[in-house]
C-alpha cells in the first residue's frame, strides 16, 4: 500500500528537516525519513560535537598556560570519557529539540532507510522493523555525505576511525595519523594532540589547503610547529597495515622516495563521499554526475519532475550554512520566487586555534583570474583585544577592487576570525564599500574593531 503525502524528504540534514518542518507548518502532509542521525549530521557527528571537543581542548591549553595568567591550576590531566560526556550531553540535548521542533510542525518522522522504487516513491525499511511505502506529490533529497576510505590495500582491514569514532573515543591515542590535511584533519589533529596524543598528519598535496592563500597556510603550519603536530606533504599512500586501535602502519611514495609511518590510530578524513549510491536513484529518474553528485540546477531542482536535492549530496559547499541556504533557495522558490545558487557568497571558518575564515576572493584566485586589486593587510597583533587575550597571532586583509571601493575578499587567520568575517561579509553582500565599516563606530577593545585599523591602511594596488 502507498501512502500518499504532499511532500517526503529523505534525510535530515539542515536543508532537509528546514523544509520539512517549513512545509509542515504550511500545512501540508509532510514526512521525515531518516535512518539514524535527528537533526542530520551537523549536530551530532559533525560541527558541533567537533567544535564542542575542540572546545576542551582549548581549555585544557589554556589551563596548560595558567602561569602566564598569573593563575595555578596544577597539573593537567585530560579525562576523555569526561570530554566525551560533555559532548555527548550537548548532542543529547540538540536531538530533543529537533524532536519537539518535529512533533510541533506537524511532520511525521520515519525512522528507517528510504530507497525509491519509483518516480517520488520511497520504501521504507523500518529501524524497528517492517516497511512502509511513501509517495510525495513533492520529494526532497537530502542524504548528506559519508567520510571517504581511500580504497587501498589494506585500508578496509585497518578500520581507520572516521571523524564519527574519533568524537567517541575514551582515550587519548599515543600516536594518531591522520590522513588528509584538510579541514576535518588540521581541526581534529589539533583538539587530540591538545589532548596529549602525538599526532602526524599525513597529505598527499604538497601542502595543506592548497587552494589557499600562502600567508594562510604558513600561519596554520606555524601553528602545527608550535603545538608539536607532525605534517608530512607530498605523500601518495600505496597501502595500509595493521588496524587502527592497535598498531597500524601507512606505506606509499614520498617524492619518490619510500615512505613509512606507523601510529596506533588512524582517522580518515581524506573528503566525503556523497550518499546517493544504492537508493534507487535511477527509479526514481534522479541522475547523478560524473562524480556522483545529484544533478541539479541552480534551483536545486533534480532532473525528475518535482524532485529537489539539496546539502551535500546535491555537490553544494560542503557546509551547514551552505545547506540552510540551499533550504531558503527551495523554500523560496515553491513560494513563487525565482532564487539560485548562481554567484551566492560562500564563507567559511575553520575552527582551528588560531581559527581561519575567509569569504570572497582570495590572493591566488584574484591572481589566477587576472583580477586586479588593492590590498590592505594588517597583522592580528595590531588589533588591541588580542593583546589583553595573549593571542596575537594571524593576520587580517582584505581584497579591495582596484577602481572603487568595494570589497572583493576577507581573510582573517587569528582569535575569533570567524566571528569578524560576518561584519565584512554583510558590507560584501549589501554592496557597501569598505570605507563604510572603517568609519563605524566599533566598540573597544573588540576583534571586530580590528577592521577599523584594516581598512584605515593605505591600499596597495596588485595589477
Ligand atoms: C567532522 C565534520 C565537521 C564539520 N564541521 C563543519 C563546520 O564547523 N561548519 C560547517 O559549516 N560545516 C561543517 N561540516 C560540514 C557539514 O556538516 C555538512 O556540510 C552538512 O552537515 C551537510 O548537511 P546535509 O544536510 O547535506 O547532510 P547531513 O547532515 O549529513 O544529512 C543527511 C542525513 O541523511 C540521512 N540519510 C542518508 N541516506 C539516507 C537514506 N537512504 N535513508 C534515510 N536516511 C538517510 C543521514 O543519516 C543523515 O542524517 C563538518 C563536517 C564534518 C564531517
Ligand atoms: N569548519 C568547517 O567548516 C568544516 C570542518 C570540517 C569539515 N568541513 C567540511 O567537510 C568537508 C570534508 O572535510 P575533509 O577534511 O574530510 O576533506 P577536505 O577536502 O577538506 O580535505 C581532505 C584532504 O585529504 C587529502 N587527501 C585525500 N586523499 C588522500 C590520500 N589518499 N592521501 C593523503 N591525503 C589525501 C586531500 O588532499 C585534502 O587535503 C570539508 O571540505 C568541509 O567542507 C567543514
Amino acid at each position: 500500500m502507498i501512502e500518499e503525502f504532499d511532500v517526503v524528504v529523505l534525510g535530515s540534514g539542515e536543508a532537509g528537516k528546514y523544509l520539512a518542518w517549513t512545509l509542515a507548518e504550511s500545512g501540508l502532509r509532510t514526512a521525515m525519513v531518516e535512518r539514524r542521525w535527528i537533526g542530520g549530521s551537523c549536530p551530532n557527528i559533525a560541527c558541533l560535537p567537533t567544535k564542542n571537543v575542540i572546545h576542551s581542548a582549548k581549555v585544557a591549553t589554556l589551563a596548560r598556560r595558567s602561569a602566564e595568567f598569573g593563575l595555578s591550576a596544577g597539573e593537567v590531566r585530560v579525562d576523555m570519557e569526561g570530554v566525551r560526556a560533555r559532548k555527548r550531553r550537548m548532542v543529547d540535548a540538540l536531538v530533543q529539540v529537533h524532536e519537539k521542533r518535529y512533533a510541533s510542525s506537524g511532520t511525521e518522522l520515519v525512522l528507517g532507510q528510504g530507497t525509491f522504487v519509483a518516480p517520488r516513491t520511497l520504501q521504507v525499511a523500518l529501524n524497528d522493523g517492517g516497511s512502509r511505502t511513501l509517495r510525495g506529490a513533492k520529494v526532497i533529497i537530502s542524504t548528506g555525505s559519508r567520510a571517504t576510505i581511500p580504497g587501498l590495500p589494506g585500508m578496509k582491514e585497518a578500520a581507520p576511525m572516521t571523524h564519527i569514532e574519533a568524537l567517541e573515543l575514551d582515550v587519548v591515542p599515543d600516536h594518531l595519523l591522520v590522513l588528509g590535511g584538510g579541514y576535518i584533519g588540521l581541526e581534529m589533529a589539533q583538539a587530540m594532540r591538545r589532548f596529549g596524543a602525538r599526532v602526524t598528519i599525513v597529505e598527499r598535496n604538497h601542502r595543506v589547503l592548497p587552494r589557499e592563500d600562502d600567508d594562510a597556510v604558513a600561519e596554520l603550519m606555524a601553528m602545527c610547529q608550535r603545538e608539536g603536530i607532525d605534517v608530512v606533504t607530498g605523500v601518495e599512500l600505496q597501502r595500509a597495515e595493521g588496524r587502527s586501535g592497535a598498531e597500524v602502519s601507512l606505506y606509499g611514495l614520498r617524492d619518490g622516495v619510500a615512505f613509512s609511518i606507523s601510529g596506533s590510530h588512524l582517522l580518515a578524513s581524506a573528503g566525503r563521499t556523497p550518499n546517493n549510491a544504492g537508493i534507487g536513484l535511477e527509479a526514481a529518474g534522479v541522475e547523478l554526475t560524473e562524480r556522483g553528485f545529484i544533478r541539479v540546477n541552480d534551483r536545486l531542482e533534480t532532473t525528475a519532475e518535482n524532485t529537489w536535492a539539496v546539502g551535500d549530496c546535491a555537490g553544494s559547499p560542503q557546509f551547514t550554512h551552505a545547506a540552510f541556504d540551499d533550504f531558503r533557495i527551495v523554500r523560496d522558490n515553491l513560494r513563487g520566487g525565482s532564487r539560485s545558487t548562481r554567484d551566492r557568497l560562500m564563507p567559511f571558518a575553520l575552527f582551528t586555534d588560531p581559527e581561519f575564515a575567509r569569504v570572497g576572493l582570495s590572493e591566488s584566485e584574484a591572481r589566477q583570474q587576472g583580477i586586479p586589486y588593492r590590498l590592505v593587510k594588517i597583522p592580528m597583533a595590531a588589533v588591541l583585544r588580542t593583546r589583553t587575550l595573549s593571542e596575537e597571532t594571524g593576520f587580517l586583509k582584505a581584497l579591495l577592487h582596484a577602481e572603487n571601493d568595494s570589497i572583493l575578499g576577507f581573510t582573517a587567520v587569528g582569535v575569533e576570525a570567524g566571528e569578524i568575517l560576518g561584519v565584512v561579509e554583510l558590507a560584501m553582500r549589501t554592496g557597501a564599500p569598505y570605507t563604510a565599516i572603517r568609519d563605524a563606530v566599533l566598540p573597544h577593545p573588540t576583534m571586530v574593531e580590528g577592521l577599523t585599523v584594516l581598512f584605515g591602511q593605505k591600499p596597495v594596488l596588485h595589477a
